[in-house]
């Protein structure tokens, strides 16, 4: 198994050299070179099937030679061991035909757990198996950074380094990644939104001296491990609704393009998806260019589902390339011209992105009400971006094909906002219940590549 850049003029790497190398030294983002297929009578074997079990299933070709059959299944089960719900991804039913995909148990109440606790065990095995150490930097808009702290807090081996917009993440969100006592790993707040920060890691890794002299690696979704781990629950879910031998649409809440990114290729390894249904806040960057309307920057509005709060959506990049028939110069004449403001989609790439993406964009006011409504109705408290998913998944249901809402946070880590709508203010599990006393460690930094890698350079253990 290969993974090939979507810019096409980077070397082809192993899964294990993707995953260690971030974004690819042309630029672009690593993919692998094939898809592999699950046949229905595979899929169907799922059912009943513990959630290692399917994550082993579904994971294992994409792997490769990289780990051992049995180092493989270790990995997974000790990534998913601290989930506090034994099924560790649950569906709830909230309605005739509509369900909601709880990806909120993991050890930071996000999605991003499932996806960044594989890749810390991943980590630890490939790096000490090769004797490296490695500096993680990373771009959040608050749940991606909570969870990596969270993953490689303590470990020899690496240096964490995230970066979040100052002022713009919800105060449990920012408690979670400036709270931690390890000194490997490090919170910086800094000036600008979150499109500020993930250009400038992507800055970082487009200097190659700074790059191979750290020994720079990342986390976020520009990593093809983190899109990975989050295919699997894209199966269990399905196949808990009757897959392979019926079809399921799925809702889900998006920003980096990351989670949805997963369903496709979930779709293109055999399960039977009808339609992947993009929810956007008023940020709508990704609704208007599925509309047809070209993709253009505007200014980013803080809402209060800020971890969406997003313009430059990384993993659009992985959609277009295979919307252009994988023709990587095509995608970097793009990404050129993004730079410079936004671009307008081929007609053909357009209906390829429509034969499988629908999407919808939810208001500030909108994204309230639906919080409160569910509440009143089903007795299930929604986080803001699990909101604006069932609020889109609301207007795009079709009878006969269930629709299942990807649930991508707790609403304890947005607890303003959540009360704001119901006058509920959600606990914080226990096990964070002095979350709020903890002392926080943080380091204001300005949006300047040259200042960002010093600082880097600075404050590394090594
Ligand atoms: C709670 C939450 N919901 C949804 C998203 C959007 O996911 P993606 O960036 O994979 O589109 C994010 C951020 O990634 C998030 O933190
Ligand atoms: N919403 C994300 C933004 C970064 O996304 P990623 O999936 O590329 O890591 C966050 O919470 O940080």
């Amino acid at each position: 198994m290969h993974y090939i850049s979507t810019r096409g003029a980077a070397p082809l790497l192993t899964f294990e050299e993707a995953m260690l190398t971030g974004l690819a030294r042309d630029g672009g983002l690593y993919v692998p070179e094939i898809i592999p297929q699950l046949s229905p009578a595979e899929i169907a074997a799922f059912e009943g099937q513990p959630y290692e079990e399917v994550a082993y299933r579904v994971m294992r070709p994409f792997v490769g030679d990289s780990f051992g059959d049995t180092e493989f299944r270790e990995i997974i089960d000790r990534a998913y061991a601290g989930f506090g719900h034994a099924a560790r991804a649950p569906l709830v039913q909230l309605d005739q035909g509509h369900f909601l995909l709880e990806l909120f148990h993991g050890p930071t109440l996000a999605f991003k757990d499932f996806a960044m606790q594989l890749i810390g065990q991943m980590f630890q095995t490939a790096l000490g198996r090769r004797g490296d150490r490695v500096t993680i930097v990373g771009a959040t808009s608050g749940d991606t950074g909570s969870a990596a702290i969270e993953a490689f807090r303590g470990l020899d081996n690496v240096d964490v380094f995230i970066l979040y917009p100052h002022g713009r993440i919800s105060e449990v969100q920012r408690r979670q990644m400036t709270t931690p006592t390890e000194s490997n790993v490090h919170a910086l707040a800094m000036d600008g939104d979150f499109d500020d920060c993930q250009a400038r890691l992507k800055d970082m890794f487009n200097d190659f001296d700074f790059r191979d002299g750290v020994g720079l690696a990342g986390v976020n979704s520009i990593n093809w491990g983190r899109v990975l781990a989050q295919v699997v629950y894209f199966f269990t879910s399905a196949v808990a609704l009757g897959a392979p031998h019926r079809k399921v649409s799925f809702t889900v809440p998006t920003g980096n393009f990351g989670d949805i990114f997963a369903g496709y290729i979930a779709k293109r390894m055999g399960l039977p998806i009808d339609r992947l249904v993009v929810a956007t806040n008023q940020n709508d960057i990704l609704h208007r260019c599925l509309s047809g309307q070209g993709y253009h920057k505007g200014a980013t509005q803080p809402s209060i589902s800020p971890s969406m709060d997003i313009q430059v959506s990384s993993n659009f990049e992985r959609a277009l390339f295979d919307a252009y028939d994988r023709d990587g110069k095509a995608v970097a004449q793009l990404m050129e011209e993004l730079k410079a403001g936004g671009f307008e989609v081929s007609q053909g790439a357009m209906q390829v992105l429509q034969s499988h993406y629908s999407s919808g964009a939810v208001s500030e006011d909108e994204t309230s009400a639906t919080i409160k409504t569910l509440l009143d109705t089903t007795g299930e408290l929604l986080c803001p971006h699990s909101a604006v998913g069932v609020k889109v998944a609301g207007d795009r249901r079709v009878a006969g094909t269930p629709m299942i809402t990807l649930a991508t946070a707790h609403p304890a880590k947005f607890p303003d906002a959540v009360a704001a709508a119901t006058g509920v203010h959600p606990p914080l599990p226990p096990r964070m219940a002095d979350l709020y006393d903890r002392p926080e460690r943080v380091t204001r930094v300005p949006n300047d590549l040259g200042a960002l890698m010093d600082h880097i350079k600075g404050h590394r253990l090594t």
